[in-house]
């Protein structure tokens, strides 16, 4: 039986239920991340779970127990909560509102053991913070306020971690620094994690889980290799213009329409530079001839119509050779990607020669197009 675990919990507000028959469940020491499109409801899952909102049915779980019928210090010892929720506490140093996670553990007075202080100093050393120990927390950045909340949640030495958007203040190396403590947490102090984040690459690399969120009812839930196929992202986040590469986690942005104006000779990883450059001028092109495991493939195939690809591990045809040279004629112009030509790619030479042949124009990677758009 999983550790955590709803069933047919409903949400929403004032009554008014948004989301309902959510049932999952996750064994202890696993991470569970959701996703989703803003406004889809993530907040008001995480919120149901913590009991800042008020769940509108069903049932939420911990340890096989029900979590709206503990008390809230039991709540408090057991869940550690980071919510995006501006709290801006009056004349506090980060040290006191680290210590507030030891609250579930001191006597009434409050008042923090050795033990106690010794803990809210590794968790800010944790988190690389401990230089803010005794700065006002509200002179803080965002990204330095939510590494404090981490903190503070750390301290409190919970069963469980519930995080909303953790990583959206963080610069890139904080992004993956706080992954990685909540990683090791999971792995180390068998912490289980349920989160939201907007980074869906960062969401398939970190979480067990993932809850997919979006309508009236979870689309979607289960390990994130088994969840989505080709397009499955583009769906979930309706994306129209634009898609997202599922194998690379990364986006393209919108790919430019019509006919080809120049023929990317590309392979290799030498395309991709042109193939952005071409898109952010909005200048429609084709390219070939790939292999459809070149790495090229992926991103020639989201930003064009006209990609001229084998099949992974197999020779290019003559027939695919022909097309590609003639959509080579039809463009005009011709961007040299830079890639060696050798014995499986010959065909790439062929057609640079066929363009020098044809007196067509042939630009040296994307600086030699770009060369020519500046007019140099
Ligand atoms: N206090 C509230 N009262 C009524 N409706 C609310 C309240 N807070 C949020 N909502 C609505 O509930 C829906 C879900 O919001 P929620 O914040 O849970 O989405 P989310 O998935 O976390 O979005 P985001 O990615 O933008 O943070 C939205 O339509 C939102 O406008």
């Amino acid at each position: 039986m999983g550790y955590f675990k709803t069933e047919d919990l409903a949400v929403g507000y004032d009554g008014q239920v948004l989301i309902h028959d959510i049932s999952i469940q996750i064994e202890k020491g696993t991470i569970l991340t959701l996703i989703g499109p803003n406004g889809a409801g993530k907040s008001t899952i995480l919120k149901s779970i913590t009991r800042h909102l008020t769940k509108l049915g069903g049932m939420v779980y911990i340890g096989g127990r029900e979590v709206y019928a503990w008390s809230a210090r039991e709540m408090a010892r057991q869940v550690a909560v980071v919510l995006t929720d501006r709290i801006r506490p009056e004349l506090m140093t980060c040290g006191e509102v680290v210590a507030m996670g030891r609250y579930p553990y001191t006597n009434a007075l409050g008042k923090l053991t050795e033990t106690d202080k010794r803990i809210v100093r590794q968790a800010l050393e944790r988190v690389h913070a401990l230089e803010l120990e005794e700065r006002d927390f509200a002179t803080l950045s965002d990204g330095q306020r939510q590494r404090i909340m981490l903190a503070r949640a750390i301290c409190q030495q919970p069963q469980v971690i519930v995080l909303d958007e953790p990583t959206a203040y963080l610069d890139i190396r904080h992004k993956i620094e706080l992954l990685d403590i909540l990683r090791e947490m999971a792995r180390e102090q068998r912490v289980t994690v349920v989160m939201s984040l907007h980074e869906i690459d960062l969401a398939m690399k970190i979480s067990d889980y993932l809850l997919c969120v979006k309508g009236d009812t979870v689309a979607r839930f289960g390990p994130p290799e088994e969840l989505f196929a080709g397009g499955e992202i583009d769906r979930l986040y309706e994306i129209e213009h634009g898609s997202y590469n599922l194998l690379f986690g990364s986006v393209e942005l919108t790919r430019p329409e019509g006919a080809p104006q120049v023929f990317v000779v590309g392979g290799g990883g030498f395309g991709v530079p042109c193939y952005r450059a071409l898109q952010k001028q909005q200048v429609p092109f084709a390219t070939g001839v790939l292999f459809e495991n070149d790495v090229d493939f992926q991103v020639a195939r989201e930003l064009s119509d006209h990609v001229y690809a084998a099949p992974a591990f197999e020779p290019a045809g003559e027939a695919l050779c022909r097309a590609a040279e003639q959509a080579l004629l039809r463009a005009g112009a011709v961007i040299d990607a830079g890639t060696p030509v050798a014995v499986f790619n010959r065909m790439n030479g062929r057609l640079l020669e066929l363009a020098r042949e044809k007196g067509l124009r042939v630009y040296r990677g994307w600086k030699g197009w770009q060369g020519k758009e500046s007019g140099v």
